[in-house]
This record gives structure tokens, sequence and C-alpha cells, in this order.
């Protein structure tokens, strides 16, 4: 979601990357991303360039980030076409998307990005998570029910990364997936519709739950790197049975 730290998670991968030596190749799907903290090989922005288009076709902000990205999933053979000529050399490629997820995720050109990504390589979907701004059972249930959408959408391994763990520990977050008493009592105090709703929901949950694999990181410190890309090793191995 915006301002999860995406960005500053894409520029710590990209730092990590290069620390331990592995070769990667980084591709920017915001079309309005005004300063890119890291250096991306392929960048939609050198492509398409929004403002025109929202001017062009006179459209909103998000109409414009929309359209473009339509705009360049119809190229993306061509993206497709560099990662191949260099993916004997490459340990990952790593995509940042658009900050309003869902016009990636809801998106026909979502789709065909990561479905053209996922009939070629091992692909893998990581949902970036505020762990301070989660705390709450309301807004941490909108949070794993956004991941769910995705989840079944895509239908790809799936990484969940709590993200800002420097600030507050994720903890609660695993307690909360693998203890249903546990969220339960977190709910206590909300008597409103929504504790009703979310107590409810939070049974459905429990398949989708068991499907995930859960990291806490800190783009800002680092930490979590090494378990982030051990769980990436165990999404690809899913990805290829
Ligand atoms: N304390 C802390 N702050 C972080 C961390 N990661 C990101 N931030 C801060 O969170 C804010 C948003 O980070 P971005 O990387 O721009 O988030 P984003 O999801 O790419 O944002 P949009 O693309 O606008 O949706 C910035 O002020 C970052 O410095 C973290 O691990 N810890």
């Amino acid at each position: 979601m915006a301002g999860s730290g995406k960005t500053t998670f894409m520029q710590r991968l990209n730092a990590h990357v290069h620390t331990v030596k592995k070769p990667s190749y980084i591709i920017n799907l915001d079309p309005a991303v005004t300063h890119l903290p890291f250096d991306a090989n392929i960048d939609i922005r050198d492509t398409v360039n929004y403002k025109e288009v929202m001017s062009q076709y006179k459209l909103g902000p998000n109409g414009g980030i929309l359209t473009a990205l339509n705009l360049f999933s119809t190229k993306f053979d061509q993206v497709l076409n560099f990662v191949d000529k260099k993916s004997s050399f490459l340990d990952y490629v790593l995509l940042d998307t658009p900050g309003q997820i869902e016009i990636f995720t809801w998106s026909a050109s979502g789709s065909i990005i990561t479905e053209t990504l996922a009939a070629s390589y091992p692909t893998v979907v990581c949902y970036i998570i505020d762990t301070p701004r989660s705390t709450s059972p309301a807004t941490f249930m909108s949070n794993m029910l956004y991941a769910c959408s995705i989840l079944y959408k895509t239908k790809l391994p799936f990484i969940l990364v709590f993200n800002k763990c420097d600030v507050v520990d994720n903890q609660f977050a695993i307690d909360w997936m693998t203890d249903f008493d546990l969220f339960q009592k977190a709910l206590e105090n909300d008597t409103s519709y929504m504790g009703t709703l979310i107590n409810s929901m939070c049974l459905v949950l429990e398949e989708f739950y068991n499907h995930l694999k859960v990291v806490g990181v800190s783009a800002l410190s680092g930490s979590g790197m090494t378990e982030f890309f051990d769980a990436v090793n165990v999404a690809t191995k899913e990805y290829e049975e």
C-alpha cells in the first residue's frame, strides 16, 4: 500500500545483492515516481511520459498511471528480450510497482506483466506491509484481505514482508496469524459492526495464512534481509513444483 516502503525496500534489495555479489537486473514500473534511489536497468519513464499521457487523454493522476502502464505492457515482450539476453548471468530480476498498487494488480497490464514473467522465470510476489500502521486489528485485516486478493489473482508464490520493524516488531502479526484466540482478544475492544465482520473474516483467512511466507524486515536499517532471501529461495522451489 502507499507509503509502506516499497521503493526503500527496493533500494535495500539493490544494496544487498551488490554486497553479496548476486548480479541482478532492476525494472521500475512506476511511471509517476519523481525520485528513484537506485539505478534501474529498465525504467518505464524512459518509454512513457505519464504527464503527457494525462494531458493527451485528459486523465487524472490514477488514469494517467493506468494508461502509461497499459502502453508500456504492449512493449513488455521487448523488456523480456532484454532480460532473456542477460538471464544466464543474473540471479534476480527485481521489479518495483506503482505506489497505487491496485492499478497494477487489477489492470490488464498488471496481469500481462506478471503472467509474461511467470511464464519464463520463477516469479515471486512480495507484499510490503507498513508494520507500525498495522497494529490495529482493522488495519491489519485490511492489509491481509488485500494481500489475499493479490495472491488469488496472481496464483504465484507469495511473501508477506512486514517492513519498518525497526519501529515496531512484527511478532504481534505472527501471533495474530497463528493464534486465533490472540487475534480475538485484540479485537475485544472493538464492539462495532466492523469488529464482528473482522472476527468472522479471520476464520476464513486461516487457509490463506497457510500459503504464506512471512518475514520481518527494516528497509531502513537492513535487518531481515537474509531471512527475506531465504524466503525467496523457498518460494522459488514452490514455483518450480
Ligand atoms: N522507520 C522506517 N521507515 C521506513 C522504512 N522503509 C521506508 N520507510 C519510510 O517510509 C516512507 C515511505 O517509503 P517509500 O519507500 O517511499 O514507500 P513506497 O511504498 O514506495 O511509497 P509510494 O510509492 O509513494 O506508495 C519514507 O519516509 C521512508 O523513509 C523502514 O524500514 N523503517
